[in-house]
């Protein structure tokens, strides 16, 4: 048997093409290879397990060789085989029937990203590697011949008997000049670690088994043990800390889904790593890259996600419209906040000790996500400056009572940094008032959710005001000062301030408070954080300094004092001092200026 023929395509000769186009993914014909072949043998299980094969199937294991003098990569299966009408039906028609759709649909797009993501290029990626491809079959079928089939990715093949003698296909490449670098065993061996992991046949190379073909996700909840988890997420990220905690996700209606998700053991957001899930189609591994799949938020875990109705072989912004994503997107999103919650209600201590690293997961969802919002309310925590925790609810009420101004609103105290902040921290303790934690990164935009939840409540930070003006309940202290005397105050301590982004006003504080505190406006101040963050938009605000208030407290002695001295330098040397100490508590006060304030104190010793 001897037959050469055409294949019945428009391209003259498709592989130059195929070769430009995906020059950067070159790797990905023996994904492609191997995977053919993986599925072959899983054919030839299903067939014996339906009755129609009733051979003996013998070890079905793939395995990948390659010979450096004869420039060859060989990839063998005992799969199904083919017979030399299937090579003519499959391979001829239907592989490179695909790659003439493929490359008339691309030929005159620039849009090289997208051809790159394509997924599925199938049998005749092995041209981007090999001047010529061997197949060499033999079909599981009684009283079939085995067949061999040769082209040179034109449009010409000969396919001719072959001599194979057991069931199963030999693919061999013939490298091309220019891809030689695919001969090197660790090379190989990458690519098959990389892509081929978790393929669910055996996979040898160098007399070595290089894949796990039974990976945890595809078992059931029920078989499993944290052990397992946990050796899993080891066998994914080496050297990893332990992961929090895992979710099973397991879906096969109205999509199909499996795949694991574990949270990892982070305390600083910008430890944080995307691109920690991966992504596999029936345990192929496609990429990392899982941004549309998975919700942001989520990114921010590890795992992998296996789903054979992700659309893997069309351009980004198809898959952003795409239903079966969406579906998928909204499915881990609850599945994520299902298994907060549980884990909230059954182990209420344990989730507070996990909170410090959770949290951050909880409140970008809570920010970025509606409805992740809506299940998470319940069981996102505060924290107070006292270390207790609190759910927003506990918190409510908490606060209630206590600090509500004259307009009935709620007003929440909180500190994003609790050792600078100190002194104001204490003087709303001593009101009686309680001062929330909230210092990281995302906080700013955690406060700014909450105020927009959270009907008549209000969040300023312990810093923003005195703090009789930050929970103003209408209770007017009286001063002991009049007004002049106030105006000859103000005067003094401007001229010691000589600072233009400082502004001096006289309040009538608490004896018990400091002689003056520096305050910055939580308005403002919100302003110019979000410029410093967000940068272009905002550019009004950024070119604006801090703006400071320096409130002298009318009541306390030594302010009084100011008064009673009656030369002016003595005057000056006193504001300057209760000026310094207000810097001082506030930790702006440094170098030169901080130095005679040293100076001057021990001398005055
Ligand atoms: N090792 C093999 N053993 C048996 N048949 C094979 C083998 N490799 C390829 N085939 C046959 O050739 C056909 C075409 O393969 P090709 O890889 O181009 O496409 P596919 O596997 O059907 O889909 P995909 O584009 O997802 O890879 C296969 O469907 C299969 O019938």
């Amino acid at each position: 048997m001897q037959e050469k023929g055409n294949i019945s395509i428009h391209t003259e000769n498709i592989f130059p093409i195929i070769k430009k186009f995906l020059y950067s993914d070159h790797e990905i014909f023996l994904r492609e290879l191997v995977s053919n072949a993986v599925d072959a043998s899983q054919k030839i299980k299903r067939l014996a397990s339906i009755g129609e094969y009733n051979g003996d199937l013998g070890e079905l294991k793939v395995k990948v060789s390659f010979d450096k003098e004869a420039k060859t990569i060989t990839i063998s299966d005992s799969g199904l085989g083919m017979t030399a009408e299937e090579i003519k039906k499959y391979i001829n028609q239907i592989a490179f029937s695909g790659a003439t759709e493929f490359v008339e649909k691309y030929k005159d797009k620039g849009d090289e990203k997208a051809i790159i993501g394509h997924f599925g290029l199938g049998f005749y990626s092995a041209f981007m590697v090999a001047g010529q491809v061997e197949i060499n079959t033999k079909s599981y079928q009684e009283n079939t011949e085995s067949a061999r089939w040769i082209c040179d990715g034109s449009t010409e093949f000969e396919i001719s008997a072959g001599n194979r003698e057991t069931r199963g296909t030999d693919i061999t490449l013939y490298i091309a000049e220019d891809s030689e670098e695919f001969l090197d065993e660790l090379r190989i061996k990458q690519i098959l670690e990389k892509y081929c992991k978790f393929l669910p046949i055996e996979i040898e190379f160098q007399d070595k088994i290089v894949n796990n073909p039974a990976p945890i996700w595809a078992k059931s909840p029920s078989e499993l043990s944290d052990e397992d988890y946990l050796k899993f997420y080891e066998e994914l990220y080496p050297f990893a800390e332990k992961p929090l905690f895992w979710i099973h996700l397991n879906v096969d209606y109205p999509f199909n889904l499996t795949g694991i998700l574990y949270f990892p053991k982070v305390k600083n957001e910008l430890q944080l790593q995307r691109e920690k899930i991966q992504l596999y189609s029936r345990q192929v591994f496609i990429t990392d890259e899982v941004k549309d799949v998975v919700p942001e938020f989520l990114m921010l875990l590890h795992g992998v996600i296996d789903s054979p109705d992700i659309p893997l072989n069309v351009s980004r912004s198809f898959l952003q419209a795409d239903s079966n994503v969406k579906k998928i997107n909204t499915y881990i999103t609850k599945k994520v906040a299902d298994k907060l919650g549980d884990l909230f209600k059954s182990d209420r201590q344990g989730f507070e000790e996990k909170f410090e690293n959770i949290g951050i997961f909880v409140k970008y969802g809570m920010i970025s996500d509606e409805k992740f919002y809506d299940r998470a309310k319940d069981y996102c925590l505060v924290q107070n400056t006292d270390g207790k925790l609190f759910t927003l609810n506990e918190y409510a009420e908490f606060v209630q009572a206590n600090q509500k101004d004259k307009n009935d609103d709620v007003i929440y105290l909180y500190s994003s940094d609790v050792l600078a902040q100190d002194g104001f921290i204490q003087s709303a303790k001593k009101r009686g008032y309680d001062v929330l934690k909230l210092d990281s990164v995302l906080d700013n935009h955690f406060i700014n959710m909450l105020e927009q939840k959270i009907v008549k409540t209000h969040l300023k930070r312990v810093d923003a005001d005195t703090i009789e003006k930050l929970i103003d309940n209408g209770i007017v202290i009286e001063t002991i000062l009049s007004e002049e005397d106030k105006n000859t105050i103000k005067g003094i301590f401007e001229e010691v301030i000589s600072d233009k982004s400082k502004s001096v006003v006289l309040e009538a504080m608490p004896v018990d408070e400091l002689p003056a505190v520096i305050t910055q406006n939580e308005f403002m101040r919100r302003m110019t954080d979000m410029s410093r963050v967000g940068g272009g938009g905002m550019g009004m605000f950024g070119a604006m300094p801090n703006n400071y208030i320096v409130s002298v407290n009318a009541n306390h002695p030594s302010v009084s004092k100011i008064l009673q001295t009656s030369e002016a330098a003595d005057q000056k040397k006193l504001a300057k001092q209760i000026y310094d100490l207000a810097l001082l508590s506030q930790n702006m006060l440094t170098g030169a200026e901080l130095t005679a304030f040293i100076q001057r104190t021990a001398v005055a010793l």
